[in-house]
């Protein structure tokens, strides 16, 4: 589902992290840890092909991958059913039931995105996983926000993604309850000569 083979990413032109090797396959949830600042959202976003590598390779489905990062790629206006429906439409999906029911979202279906909780932004901004079909997704601090109920329910949809055959790469504190899920340490992995002169110029904010 991902193979990652000696993989280099960079920050605002500084190499934070360097030989990152692993494979995920099918039905198996990976949590990447590290101290703040380590460079867990680069590396994410390096692998979801967000930004260039510095070195080394990432290896994709061929119909690629959902990324959910720290923004939730909401539209404001629009209401939970027609986010979702949007959404749903890009990925060539159509139906948006399961994931409104997976992430508790039917009483707030007509609701607009802007008039909703921090916590319930979360839960909608997770339930685009859902509707995106994508085997492998890319999870950036899924549960920032999320109470111990919804932690639960995103536990929840990702046990049931995993047993369906999907996978799961994710960077988070926090104890999901994922007793099968493996845990990769970034701390050895950190660039030994970061101010080397290794930039790649390329310096944009994040999403
Ligand atoms: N535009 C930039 N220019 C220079 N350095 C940057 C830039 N953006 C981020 N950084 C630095 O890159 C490093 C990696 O950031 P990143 O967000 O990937 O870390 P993280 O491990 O995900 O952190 P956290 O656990 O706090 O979310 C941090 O030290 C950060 O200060």
């Amino acid at each position: 589902m991902l193979a990652v083979r000696d993989l280099a990413a960079t920050r605002g032109g500084l190499r934070l992290i360097e030989g990152v090797s692993f494979d995920l396959l099918p039905g198996q949830a990976l949590v990447l840890r590290g101290p703040n600042g380590i460079g867990k959202t680069t590396l994410l976003r390096t692998i979801a092909g967000l930004q260039p590598a510095a070195a080394g390779t990432v290896d994709l489905p061929p119909e690629g991958l959902a990324y959910a990062g720290h923004a939730d790629g909401l539209k404001a206006t629009l209401t939970v059913t027609e986010n979702l429906t949007f959404w749903a439409r890009i990925f060539g999906q159509s139906d948006i039931g399961n994931a409104l029911e997976a992430m508790d979202l039917v009483q707030l279906a007509d609701r607009p995105a802007q008039n909703l909780s921090a916590g319930q932004k979360r839960r909608l901004g997770l339930a685009r996983l859902l509707v995106t079909g994508r085997r492998l997704w890319l999870l950036d601090e899924p549960t920032v926000s999320l109470d111990r109920a919804s932690v639960a329910l995103f536990a929840t949809a990702v046990r049931a993604h995993l047993a369906a055959g999907g996978a799961a790469l994710m960077a988070t504190h926090i104890d999901l309850g994922l007793d099968d899920a493996g845990t990769l340490d970034l701390t050895p992995f950190r660039a030994r000569f970061p101010a080397a002169g290794q930039g790649d110029g390329f310096d944009e904010a994040f999403a």
